[in-house]
């Protein structure tokens, strides 16, 4: 079976010959499908020269990345992704076809047993994902073989629960040292956001804040002041989830939060489709982001290769909705 193409994603020459160390290597499910764990094991094989191959690994900042896009009059395609769904090897190689594909940020969820800002797809992909066994200390292992290997900067999206139990500070340093650079966490009271944007700062990490249809003004303007990156304007009420249609409210939510910063302001919640993306794009928005619907094309496939044809096939149709 011939490797596609995004699973050529190593430097040639650097796909070793003796067996894979990587401990993410799963055994997919059935013997028909040997053909597909050597693609996978090839795109996560480890590659101790990543740095060499990959000598552009995510050094950009969040903000840098949007100032780049702004100066090329582009909009940023942000997808969010579920760390472990549906292992965390096909997570490591999803993270390298969402790069591959143009995205100029990714969101890495951890999976959270209570995720109440999250749909019903978002809640099924982190169930599924902690019935895999996967915890903080393997998704960070794991990106800390994958990100050296990423053009793109690398958002993680946590519940403010697991990063109080680990000590706030110790959590911060160790997402910087697996290369993370930005950090959303939904659901911190915004009076607690001080301490985590402080501790963020010391470790090179930009704290993005959320801003909702339902927030007041002042309270807007208090969280585009203190929101590093860029500010994430949910664009509709409830929970996450594919919608029909984009809310209509979002135009005059965009010029009210552009009146009060010049941070990047990208969108997300609900954009299933590649005319959301399209016109929340007119609309103004400097970013765009996707994520239900990209979880469960890669959470509900067949199987994990197939689930990364499919997430190829998808982002593409984002991207190109955005030219
Ligand atoms: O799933 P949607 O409707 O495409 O929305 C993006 C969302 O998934 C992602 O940004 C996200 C995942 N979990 C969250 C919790 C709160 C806010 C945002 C999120």
């Amino acid at each position: 079976m011939a490797i596609p193409s995004y699973l050529k994603l190593t430097a040639p020459g650097f796909i070793h010959t003796k067996k894979p160390q990587n401990p993410f290597q799963q055994q997919l499910h059935s013997p028909s499908q040997t053909s597909l764990t050597l693609s996978i094991k090839r795109v996560l094989r480890p590659n101790p020269m990543a740095a060499l191959t990959h000598p552009c690994a995510p050094s950009i900042s969040i903000s840098q990345t949007f100032t780049k896009l702004k100066s090329q009059g582009k909009v940023a395609f942000i997808p969010y992704i579920t760390a472990g769904d549906p292992d965390l090897s096909t997570t490591g190689a999803a993270l390298k076809v969402l790069d591959s594909c143009g995205s100029d940020v990714i969101e890495l969820g951890l999976p959270y047993s209570d995720p109440l800002l999250d749909g019903p797809v978002i809640c099924a992909s982190a169930t599924r994902s902690l019935a895999r066994g996967t915890n903080f200390n393997k998704v960070i292992s794991m990106l800390k073989e994958v990100v050296p290997q990423l053009s793109c900067p690398i958002v993680l999206f946590s519940y403010y629960n697991p990063i109080i139990n680990l000590g706030i500070k110790n959590y911060m340093f160790t997402i910087s040292q697996a290369g993370v650079r930005g950090l959303v966490v939904p659901d911190v009271p915004f009076e607690e956001t001080q301490i985590l944007r402080k501790e963020a700062a010391k470790n090179n990490i930009e704290l993005v804040l959320l801003t909702t249809p339902a927030t007041t003004t002042d309270r807007m303007k208090d969280i585009v002041k203190a929101s590093e990156g860029f500010v994430y304007l949910v664009s509709t009420v409830g929970v996450t989830g594919a919608r029909a249609r984009v809310n209509e409210q979002v135009p005059s939510l965009l010029r009210e939060i552009k009146d009060a910063t010049s941070k990047a302001v990208a969108v997300g919640f609900g954009l299933s489709k590649p005319e959301h993306v399209k016109q929340v794009a007119e609309w103004g928005a400097d970013g765009v982001i996707v994520g239900s619907a990209i979880v469960k094309v890669l959470g509900e496939a067949r199987s994990p290769l197939e689930g990364l044809r499919e997430l190829e096939t998808f982002t593409k149709s984002f991207k190109s909705a955005l030219h």
